[in-house]
């Protein structure tokens, strides 16, 4: 006796295009893979994660909602309905929102078994195992009287019973047709050869008679493979509850007896060794005085595996960390699970029967509601972030997926949705954020986020016709504290000066670090408040204010380079360049100060960028040339060595003297090769003249980048090997500054040049910091005065005490004097006067080519 579905039910064949061969087999291995993610907390999490939990869901929501015959319920503690399937709706006439919420005692009726029904619910809150499933009788609210077969199972959450599941058949129509049949006294050999369910005849455990159905529903061809057997070969050894067979199958058999009739669920295998699911109904018959058994057995495996499913989804459905949300087709949420009630802080009762919207404020926002809602109806999802609020009233960030079940008639049955609180990955996010665009030492925003400002800001400003400022700044001598107090103290003090420039400027403005000891300040819309230099002003004040840091006390300033939008830039790349071209003037210009960019600088740039350029190939080129000039002895008038000068012979500048091109060469590392080839030059040179019978000593300049050059003593050597230039006729002029590096080995290297036996003269000397102590401890053989002292000799008298106190000193520590930048008789005079040893100058000469210098100073005698 076949159940059929009652009118509005879902038909089987609908249901078939939903569940199609292929279908179940994904559906047994999505079993599999729930089954797992049962167990694994973590897995749950992935697979219910995106798209591919909702397409889980939706077939399992499916499931459980339409599927046919099977009427599903879930109460929970209290005895209230939770869940109501369609088919609940169907079987008993009750729609799904008058049910959830209610009592199911309320809504169904056990007739006088109520007592019976509330033990078995009670058994299983208290034990956590489902019981047999069994029939009931029953009366509901709506009126309806029936018959169900039912099964109830516990859901769990968090280890605790959460929920109670029941599955009812309706079978009212069959046990209205056996009442039938047996009021008509029907013939039971007819009953039992036609039955479409296997009917097997027992006595004293022994099939006496089975019928056509049961050959063919356990695979043997006659009735002779089958009786006399018992049911122990038709069974596996255990059933699945672990249970041997045999035993079990006696308990079943000792309850028909009891009771009259009994209905089980029963494991049995066939002919081919293949096991498969079956409700029995076993029914104790007196014929001729024998207590005669007949069982009738009706294969239900797809029953059971719908059973499965459904109790999976239930559980995946429960369990699950993301909040899901199921809606009819009339957009009424018919359940949420825990996680949704979790991240939205309503209860079930609160949303049943309402709008989804009610749960998400964006979806209250009309315009965006229909943007998805028209997402969802054209493409059956949507996905993508809304803003939640929680019904306390806090906003938190949510991610959401839509997924639309459809019936095979392509009608919308179901909305699901999967939500998922998302404040922790954007907080982490926002984490992330911060700390790309964030100067990790100083909190500032670094580069990425200053140039990503300033981009709008310029945009901003283009529209609204408005100005910005750059304030480009580098502290003054940073390295030096770095260097004397350690990395920390430094990091402490930039911190301290970072805080000071935020306190500078309103919050609309940007202070940011770009690394090192350089910030940019961006101030926008500067026209209308104070004027830029003010706020220039009350920087360098702020950053020079005394610092105390780890017992340290010190000062530092900065510098500061201004370039304004639109005048000087109306992209981000030309307004930093410019003001970082303006520090590097106000720099040039001391310490401590701002400079506004003005368009001469910037002239200044190009032309030292061309001039970088052709210095690059002048080596090449040949267009350095040497001019000398002549170091006399003061007492004897005779010439005792030479200064070789470079000059550039420039094709289009004409001949530019050292000041122009000195400093650039320095700054790119050109000054390395160009001071080799002086070295080289100016020795082959000496050599020239001495071969001629004039030994002199000629004195080269040395930088201070190339003094720090690793090759520097291998090619002072290679080039005086070159040339044969015995190494005392080579004198090298360094610089005082040079002297101050001692912790980068640079007396050391003077030992090894003096050692060798080059000369060695202190340039420019009384300009920088030497004291005795250095002179001391080097060993140089010549102070050359500063032509700047020699200037005013005979007007300044502090100059020319300033000049006596370096002879006198020289003297003392043996050491030659020469006064350079010599013009005038009067000069002369004076050095001459004071005890100075030899000098350089006008008065005796200009720097002359080679070819003069040897015409006018090196005849033959
Ligand atoms: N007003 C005045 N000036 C006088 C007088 N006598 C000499 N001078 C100038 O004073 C400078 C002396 O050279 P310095 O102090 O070594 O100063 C040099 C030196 O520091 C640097 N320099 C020159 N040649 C080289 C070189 O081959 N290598 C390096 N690294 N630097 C060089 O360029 C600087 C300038 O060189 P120059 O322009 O040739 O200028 C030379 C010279 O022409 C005088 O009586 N009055």
């Amino acid at each position: 006796m076949a159940d059929t579905p009652k009118p509005g039910s879902t038909p089987e064949s609908e249901l078939g295009s939903q569940h199609p061969e292929s279908q179940r087999h994904d559906e047994r291995a999505l079993s599999g893979n729930l089954s797992n993610a049962l167990v694994h907390e973590n897995s749950t999490r992935r697979i219910a994660s995106g798209n591919e939990a909702i397409d889980v869901l939706s077939r399992f929501v499916s499931a459980i909602e339409y599927t046919p015959l099977v009427a599903i319920q879930s109460i929970d503690r209290t005895g209230i309905v939770r869940f109501w399937n369609s088919m609940s709706t169907t079987i008993y006439g009750i729609p799904a929102r008058e049910a959830i919420g209610r009592r199911l005692s309320d809504l169904l009726q056990h007739q006088d078994k109520e007592p019976e029904f509330a033990d078995t619910i009670d058994h299983i809150w208290q034990t956590g195992q489902a019981v047999l499933p069994r029939d009931w009788q029953i009366t509901t609210s709506a009126g309806a009287n029936l018959w169900v077969y039912s099964t109830m199972f516990p859901v769990f959450r968090e280890k605790k019973i959460h929920q109670i599941f029941c599955m009812d058949i309706d079978i009212t129509l069959r046990k209205r047709e056996e009442q039938a049949l047996l009021a008509l006294g029907a013939n039971f050999r007819t009953l039992f050869d036609r039955s479409a369910d296997a009917i097997l005849l027992i006595e004293d455990n022994y099939f006496l008679e089975v019928n056509p159905a049961a050959l063919t529903l356990f695979g043997y061809a006659r009735k002779s493979d089958l009786v006399g057997r018992n049911s122990n070969d038709i069974s596996p050894t255990t059933q699945p509850d672990g249970k041997p067979s045999s035993e079990k199958f006696s308990q079943m058999l000792e309850l028909a007896h009891q009771n009259g009739n009994y209905r089980f669920d029963w494991l049995h295998v066939n002919a081919s060794g293949e096991t498969f699911w079956t409700e029995v109904l076993c029914t104790e018959i007196p014929i001729d005085s024998k207590a005669l058994l007949y069982i009738v057995v009706r294969d239900i495996r797809e029953r059971k595996h719908a059973e499965q499913s459904l109790q999976l989804a239930a559980q995946v459905f429960e369990n699950s960390q993301e909040g899901i949300l199921i809606a009819d087709m009339n957009q009424r949420i018919v359940s949420i699970n825990r996680a949704l009630s979790d991240i939205t802080g309503y209860t079930i009762d609160e949303v049943v029967g309402k709008e989804p919207q009610s749960l998400c404020v964006a979806m209250r926002d009309k315009a965006q509601f229909k943007t998805i809602s028209d997402e969802v109806h054209a493409h059956d999802r949507w996905q993508g972030e809304l803003w939640g609020r929680h019904c306390n009233g806090r906003g938190f960030p949510l991610w959401l997926s839509i997924s639309v079940v459809r019936d095979s008639h392509r009608n919308v049955v179901n909305y699901i949705a999967i939500m998922t609180d998302i404040s922790d990955r954007k907080a982490s996010e926002e984490q992330m954020r911060h700390m790309a665009e964030h100067d990790f030492l100083t909190g500032l925003p670094n580069r990425v986020l200053l140039l990503d400002r300033l981009q709008q800001a310029i945009a901003v400003a283009e529209r609204n016709a408005i100005k910005l400022a750059l304030l480009f700044l580098d502290l003054d001598r940073f390295k030096h504290i770095n260097d004397s107090f350690g990395h920390h103290v430094g990091d402490k003090l930039l911190q301290a000066i970072a805080e000071r420039l935020t306190k500078c400027v309103r919050a609309i403005d940007t202070v940011s670090r770009l690394g090192g000891d350089e910030f940019v300040i961006m101030l926008v819309d500067v026209g209308r408040g104070e004027p830029i230099s003010h706020i220039a002003d009350n920087v360098l004040n702020a950053v020079s204010m005394p610092y105390s840091i780890d017992g340290n006390d010190f000062i530092i300033t900065t510098c500061i380079g201004i370039s304004t939008y639109p005048n000087d830039g109306t992209d981000m790349d030309t307004l930093i360049k410019n003001a970082d071209t303006a520090m590097y003037h106000a720099k040039g210009n001391g310490t401590n100060r701002y400079q506004f960019f003005d368009d001469e600088m910037n002239r200044r740039v190009v032309e030292r960028t061309l001039l970088e350029n052709s210095l690059r190939s002048a080596l090449k080129s040949s267009e350095f040339v040497l001019e000398y000039q002549p170091q006399m002895d003061m007492r004897t008038g005779q010439i005792v060595g030479v200064e070789a000068l470079i000059r550039w012979a420039h094709p289009a500048l004409g001949l530019m003297l050292p000041s122009r091109f000195i400093a650039v060469a320095e700054e790119c590392g050109l000054i390395v090769p160009i001071g080799d080839w002086v070295m080289r030059t100016a020795c082959l040179q000496a050599k020239a003249w001495q071969d001629n019978g004039h030994p002199l000593v000629v004195s080269v300049n040395l930088s201070v980048a190339q003094f720090h050059q690793k090759s520097l003593l291998k090619s002072i050597v290679d080039a005086l090997q070159q040339a044969q230039l015995a190494p005392q006729f080579l004198e090298l002029e360094i610089t005082e500054s040079i002297l101050m590096d001692e912790a980068k080995g640079g007396i050391d290297t003077l030992r090894v040049l003096r050692n060798i036996g080059i000369r060695l003269a202190i340039d420019d000397f009384g300009t920088g910091f030497s004291s005795l102590s250095y002179l001391k401890r080097i060993p140089i053989n010549k102070l050359k005065i500063d032509q700047s002292f020699v200037r005013d000799i005979t007007v300044d008298p502090e100059d020319a005490v300033i000049i006596n106190a370096i002879i006198v000193m020289a003297k003392s520590l043996n050491l030659t004097v020469i006064a350079e930048g010599v013009e005038t008789q009067e000069q002369y005079r004076f050095l001459q006067a004071h005890g100075c040893d030899e000098y350089q100058g006008y008065y005796s000469s200009k720097a002359l080519t080679a070819d003069m210098f040897a015409r006018q100073f090196l005849q033959p005698s």
